[in-house]
């Protein structure tokens, strides 16, 4: 089939954009897999679907899969891309809209300077609720959050905060986010069997209480330039291990993304750009 579809960009984490409300859609897992292919197809970490949404006070439905063909539930970076093509394709005349997605309803609000704050939900905590197996294991307490010991074989073991936005992050602390071993263990963290839905490595450097570095090696995709949930999991993480304050800035590779929380129960709040590159049509 024909498809028409947009390029776009959140701080270096890129997407295809697919309007499936104009366009009708039927592709399986080898078929996303061939469009984010970054040499048989358009190139992506993620392919983003925009839907009419059946929920009333829902505006669109948003589904989210990863390069590598799998359906996922969040994706914050995304989510910023996702109001701003629904804008600008004059799908809404509206600048906040709420979008229903796998994990519950986001609010993405396109502000007057371009710039996009996400109401992301709040963070679902309980390692069951991740998921995260900790069974037989002994977390280590610090502030508010428990630290996990997850065991890497010959690259030894590592401690990590567990955290849900709707999809599930793992996120440890690093002395210099430059030289940890992200692509040699953020595979090893991805796979590991106690995430059974395995998970997003985040490897997070302590700038100062408002500001710190981030490398995500991200689940179906490899490392990104930047990973929107996992800014918000290493901030949720940071906060509750005493070690953050909200706002906090967030760099990464690919752009800066600030996030904010007023700590459990609240909603995690990400703002950052979203850029159109392209528009185009490929036969898939
Ligand atoms: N790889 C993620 C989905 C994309 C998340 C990321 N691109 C973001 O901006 O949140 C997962 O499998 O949960």
């Amino acid at each position: 089939m024909k498809l028409k579809f947009t390029k776009m960009h959140g701080a270096g984490n890129d997407f295809v954009v697919i309007d499936a409300i104009n366009q009708q859609l039927d592709l399986g897992p080898e078929q996303w897999r061939r469009l984010a292919d970054r040499r048989f197809g358009v190139g992506a970490d993620q392919i983003l679907v925009v839907e009419k949404s059946g929920e009333p006070g829902v505006d669109f439905r948003y589904r989210i899969f990863n390069n590598d063909g799998g359906e996922v539930e969040q994706c914050g970076n995304g989510s910023r891309a996702f109001v701003r093509f629904v804008f600008d394709k004059g799908l809404t005349r509206e600048r906040s809209i709420r979008v229903q997605t796998m994990s519950g309803v986001i609010a993405p609000r396109l502000e007057a300077d371009g710039n996009i704050t996400v109401d992301m939900g709040a963070p679902r905590l309980e390692p069951a609720e991740v998921p995260f197996d900790s069974s037989g294991l002994a977390g280590q307490a610090q502030g508010r959050d428990t630290l996990w010991p997850l065991a890497l074989g010959a690259d030894g073991e590592v401690m990590v905060s567990v955290v849900s936005m709707g999809n599930p992050h793992a996120v440890q602390v690093v002395g210099d986010v430059d030289t940890a071993p992200v692509a040699e263990t953020g595979p090893l963290i991805e796979h590991h069997p106690r995430f059974p839905k395995r998970v997003n490595a985040g490897y997070m450097q302590l700038v100062d209480r408002h500001h710190i570095r981030l490398r995500v090696f991200e689940r179906g995709a490899g490392e990104t330039l930047a990973c929107g949930t996992g800014s918000c999991a290493a901030v949720v993480a940071g906060i509750r291990r005493g070690l953050l304050e909200s706002p906090v800035r967030v760099s990464a590779r690919g752009g800066e993304l600030s996030i904010a929380w007023a700590g459990e129960g609240e909603p995690v709040y990400l703002s950052g750009p979203a850029v159109t590159v392209f528009e185009g049509e490929i036969e898939i």
